[in-house]
This record gives structure tokens, C-alpha cells and sequence, in this order.
């Protein structure tokens, strides 16, 4: 390729929306521009990355059995009136009409339609197990659209679909995605974690998220320093050690007039937030819900929300918990709260603990001594707290809780029957019975792989491209347009590379030799091969962008040095 003809528009300035690294250096390298908040144009650098990320998924899919198709974006709103979701997801949920006024979805994703298909081609246990799968565009309309391809509202998803006619079957299939997305991420060059996580509104029980460890990740993941427990901070289990009772003093009421929040609670009184229980009051479309942890904690809004198995949970306005419970947040606490609200939730820590300083329900005032059982009771004690750093892990004896930074890139769900049940996609199985298929769904999203990548490989000058994605291999750099020999010698070095079966991008432009330095590191070209002033003594120099290491090679042999450097490690 003529660097003179390929439209890479490089930006020298970084624009100013662009917060994270790999949105900055998609503009600046010319991969990608905006059309809408959260919808790009692929340029053809990244249309070459997206490519090569495309194939080392698909030919993963295929190798675990999958069978490529592609599948509707306009979703008829019937599917998913029957799947009963048509009313659960809101705004993020693009509609339209078409000329007749009959409603569709533009997919976010596809658990109605492929169950469709095959509630109507498949009838018989003999043709189970199924993998299918597409790679093609999904819709969301993000509230908050960021981070360039790391959240957009048009993005590109590899979404496969396994049926199975028991929950083993689908244990297999889930297992073959399992170890297929291993492959993909190692193969993509990718520093990665699958963790436990929480299977939200999808449902079905357990689920996996693939994570590429990067400080610019929006997810919080936990790991364990000693076995391989990792799991999203949503779903991490809190592990309870036990302490000690201590001696029950005598509840008494304080006047703690405009001490508000746990912090200035505890300093007033001067005793540590350990010392203090947190009642927070959360809205949820089946009444209030309290949630009652240790003062220094913080709530997990995920497991609570799983608990009282609701989709819309956030935290009541002090409006509603004024009007609700007749007292300000800052003075809620838990004796004689229960019965006032749906339902009143305690960390089996908090109710552990005894002699604790808690809000009486009353503006101004505070409890201490407040005992669990002796003082208040609840509707349920369970987990509802965030682990932190530090902690023991929940998984073995020893080990201690870690936390990074990550983005997910994958996520594979056991769906169980939950769409089946709904659209009634059944089989006969081998007794004649009629029984409803076992799914999963295993999600990768590309346009947010090829961001990632750039997340965890990148320096002060530019994109480092693993080779596996890389949009071309090598440039070949002539340092002086005007110097026939460069010049000449650049052109067959060129020609030989891509006679070699070489990605090359030979930079023809009439430029500085710096801008075209600059635009190679900016690019992220793995290697790059200047003809300059030593061609007089027939040597030309290779420059390997990841590690800076240069050598020098005699221009005859470059473009076969070159070839074997690449395709062995390819
Ligand atoms: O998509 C999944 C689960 C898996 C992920 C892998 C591939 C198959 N689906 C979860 N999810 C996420 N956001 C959504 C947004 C909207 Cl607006 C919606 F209507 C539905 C969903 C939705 O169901
Ligand atoms: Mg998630
Ligand atoms: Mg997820």
C-alpha cells in the first residue's frame, strides 16, 4: 500500500473529547471518526485491524462447532413482546417504525430472533448440540456514550448461541466457549482474566466476563493472590470473619445535632465508621428497600438488587425517604425500621457486631449500643456489601483479595431455559418427549477488543499493534523523496516484501523524513525498515516499534530477513 494514497488523516494535537488513550489514538492515527455521539466510521487502518480480530474469532467459533450466519438487525417488537422484554429495557432500546406503523427494535442483541429461527428448524435431540453465531453490528442507545469504540451505541459483536438438550450438554458448550475465548484473547495478544460475574437482567445462572486488564477499564475486578479465584467486584463474595461478642452496654439516645454523614457521626462522637451501622434506603418499583451495613462499607448494588430480584433499583431521593419514612437520610438507622419499608436487608457483618452507633430515626439524634436481635430486626441478612482490596478471599484459606482496573471484551452466560420457555422452542428427546432446549450465549465485542488492545499497548508515541491485528506488517521508509537510490531501493525492497506475502505500506509521500517517523510510531506499524545515507555502503535499518531495537541489514537480504522475522512469529 502507498502511504500517499492511503487515507489515514493523522492529527498532530489530541482532540480535546477523547478522555481515554485508545480513543485519543484511534483519532490521532487516522483510524476512526465520529458520525453521531457513539457512532464511528471505521477508516481503513482500523477496517484492516477489525478484519484480522474478526478471523482469529471466527475461526475460534468455528473450530468449537459453531455455524456462522447473520441474523436480522430490525427485530420485530412481536419477539419481543413474547419474550416479555419489549417493556423491560427503556431508552437504551432503539425503535422505530416501519411505513405500515408496525414497531422493531434495532438489535442490541439476539436471544429472541435466533430462538425463533430455531423453535421453528429444529425438532429432534439428533440435532442438538447447535452452535451458531454472527459477527455483525449491535445497537444500544448508551445514555452516556464513551470512551470512542469502548462504549459506543453502534459497535460490532461476535454473539454465539449454543441449544443443548440437557443442562450437561450445555455445560459442554459453555465449556468449549470457554476455553475458544481463551484461544481468541491469547491468540490476539491480549494480557487477559475470565472472572465470575453477575448475569444481570440476561438471567440464567452462572456467566463469565473476559477481561483485558487496563487502568482505562470501567469494570472493577477482584483476584486472589494465592488461588485463581477472580471474580467482577459485582458479584465477589464477601467473606465474614467471625469476631469476638463483645458485652451488651445499655441502649442510650444522643443528641448529635448536624452530623449528617458516618464520617462526621463517627468524629463527633469519636469512635471509628467501624463502630457505626449505614442504613441506606434504595427505591425500587416493589416498595423501599433498606440496606444496613457497617459504616465504613460500601453497598453492592448488584447483589441487592439480585436479592429483591428487581431490574430497576437506585437510591431513593431524600425527597421520597422524607415523605416515605418521615426522617432524613442522615438519621435512618434500623431499630424499629422494619415494617416501615418492603424490606430491610443487613450485611451478616454489621449484625455480628455489637454496641454500634446508628441514626434513631429521628433528625438530630443517634443510638449507641445498638445490638442486632436485643435492638432491631430485619427481613434478611445476606451479602449486600462491595469486597475491597485486602480482604481475605472467599475461596481459600489463605489468600488475600487483589483489585485491578478492567474492560470487558467477552462475556459468556449459561441461559439455562429462560428463552426457550418463553418462545417454547422444543425438541423431542429420545423417548419422545417433549422437553425445552438448554442455552447459552457467548458475547465478544470487536470494536471494543481493537480499543482495548490499544489500552494495553501503546507508549508517549503512538499505537504498539501486536502483530496478530496489526494493520500492515512493515513500512518501508525512503528518507529523501529527491535521492533516486532511496528511492529505488525503498521500491524494491517493497515490491520483494509484498511478493513475500509481507502486509507493507511504503511511505511515497513528499515529506520530511521526521512526519513520516512520527506518523509510523503514531500507526503502531510493528517494524519498520529505513533506506537512508547508509545505502551508500548498501545497508538499510530495521526498527522494531514495540521494543525501539534497531539493526542494520544489508539491502540485498532485507526483504527476506524481514519475511522470516514476521512470519515466524505470526
Ligand atoms: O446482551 C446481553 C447478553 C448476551 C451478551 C452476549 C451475546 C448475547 N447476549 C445482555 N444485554 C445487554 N444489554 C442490553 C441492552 C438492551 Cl437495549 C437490550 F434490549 C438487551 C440487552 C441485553 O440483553
Ligand atoms: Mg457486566
Ligand atoms: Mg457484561
Amino acid at each position: 500500500m502507498r502511504a500517499s494514497q492511503l487515507l489515514a488523516p493523522t492529527l498532530r494535537e489530541t482532540p480535546a473529547e477523547a478522555e481515554v488513550i485508545s480513543h485519543q489514538l484511534l483519532l490521532r492515527a487516522g483510524f476512526i471518526r465520529k458520525a453521531a455521539a457513539g457512532v464511528y466510521t471505521y477508516l481503513p487502518l482500523a477496517q484492516r485491524v477489525l478484519h484480522k480480530i474478526m478471523q482469529i474469532v471466527r475461526e475460534e467459533m468455528n473450530r468449537a462447532g459453531g455455524q456462522e450466519i447473520t441474523m436480522p438487525i430490525i427485530q420485530p417488537a412481536e419477539l419481543w413482546l413474547e419474550s416479555g422484554r419489549w417493556h423491560v429495557y427503556g431508552d437504551e432500546l432503539f425503535r422505530l417504525k416501519d411505513r405500515h406503523g408496525r414497531e422493531f427494535a434495532l438489535g442490541p442483541t439476539h436471544e429472541e430472533i435466533i430462538t425463533d429461527l430455531v423453535r421453528n428448524e429444529v425438532h429432534s435431540y439428533k440435532q442438538l448440540p447447535l452452535l451458531l453465531y454472527q459477527i455483525a453490528n449491535k445497537y444500544r442507545d448508551e445514555r452516556r456514550p464513551r470512551f470512542g469504540l469502548m462504549r459506543g451505541r453502534e459497535f460490532i459483536m461476535k454473539d454465539l448461541y449454543s441449544f443443548d438438550k440437557d443442562e450437561v450438554g450445555m455445560q459442554i458448550s459453555y465449556q468449549k466457549m470457554f476455553d475458544a475465548y481463551t484461544r481468541i484473547f491469547t491468540r490476539l495478544g491480549l494480557k487477559f482474566r475470565p472472572v465470575e460475574a453477575d448475569a444481570g437482567a440476561i438471567g440464567g445462572s452462572s456467566t463469565h466476563e473476559f477481561m483485558v486488564l487496563a487502568d482505562a477499564g470501567e469494570a472493577t475486578i477482584v483476584y486472589c493472590d494465592t488461588c485463581t479465584y477472580a471474580a467482577n467486584v459485582e458479584k465477589a463474595e464477601s467473606r465474614l470473619i467471625a469476631r469476638e461478642k463483645q458485652e451488651a452496654q445499655p441502649l442510650e439516645k444522643i443528641a448529635t445535632p448536624e452530623q449528617k454523614t458516618i464520617d462526621e457521626v463517627a468524629a463527633f462522637l469519636g469512635i471509628a465508621p467501624e463502630q457505626t451501622i449505614k442504613t441506606l434506603i434504595y427505591h425500587t418499583e416493589k416498595g423501599l428497600v433498606a440496606a444496613v451495613l457497617r459504616g465504613d462499607r460500601q453497598v453492592n448494588e448488584i447483589k441487592l438488587q439480585n436479592l429483591v430480584d428487581t431490574l430497576q433499583l437506585h437510591l431513593a431521593s431524600d425527597e421520597e425517604v422524607v415523605e416515605k419514612i418521615g426522617v432524613a437520610p442522615g438519621s435512618i438507622g434500623p431499630v424499629g425500621l422494619k415494617g416501615k419499608v418492603w424490606q430491610v436487608i443487613a450485611d451478616p457483618e454489621v449484625v455480628q457486631q455489637n454496641n454500634l452507633v446508628c441514626g434513631a430515626n429521628e433528625d438530630g439524634y443517634h443510638l449507641k449500643n445498638v445490638n442486632y436481635d436485643r435492638d432491631y430486626a430485619v427481613d434478611l441478612v445476606a451479602d449486600i456489601r462491595m469486597v475491597e482490596a485486602g480482604e481475605h478471599c472467599p475461596r481459600c484459606e489463605e489468600g488475600k483479595l487483589l483489585t485491578a482496573k478492567g474492560i470487558e471484551v467477552g462475556q459468556v452466560f449459561q441461559l439455562g431455559t429462560k428463552y426457550s420457555k418463553a418462545l417454547n422452542a422444543v425438541f423431542l428427546d429420545e423417548n419422545g418427549k417433549q422437553k425445552e432446549m438448554v442455552m447459552g450465549c457467548y458475547g465478544i465485542g470487536i470494536t471494543r477488543t481493537m480499543a482495548a488492545a490499544i489500552e494495553q499497548n501503546h507508549d508517549e508515541n503512538g499505537i504498539i499493534w501486536p502483530l496478530a491485528i496489526a494493520p500492515y506488517h512493515v513500512v518501508v521508509i525512503p528518507v529523501s523523496e529527491k535521492d533516486q537510490q532511496q528511492r529505488e531501493a525503498a521500491e524494491k525492497i517493497y515490491s520483494q516484501l509484498t511478493q513475500l506475502g509481507i502486509e507493507t505500506v511504503i511511505d511515497d509521500r513528499v515529506e520530511r523524513a521526521g512526519v513520516k517517523f512520527k506518523d509510523a510510531d503514531l500507526i503502531g506499524y510493528p517494524y519498520r525498515l529505513t533506506v537512508g545515507k547508509t545505502l551508500a555502503e548498501g545497508k538499510v535499518e530495521l526498527k522494531e516499534r514495540r521494543t525501539g531495537n534497531t539493526r542494520v541489514l544489508d539491502v540485498e537480504e532485507a526483504a527476506q530477513v524481514i519475511a522470516n522475522l514476521v512470519k515466524e512469529e505470526l
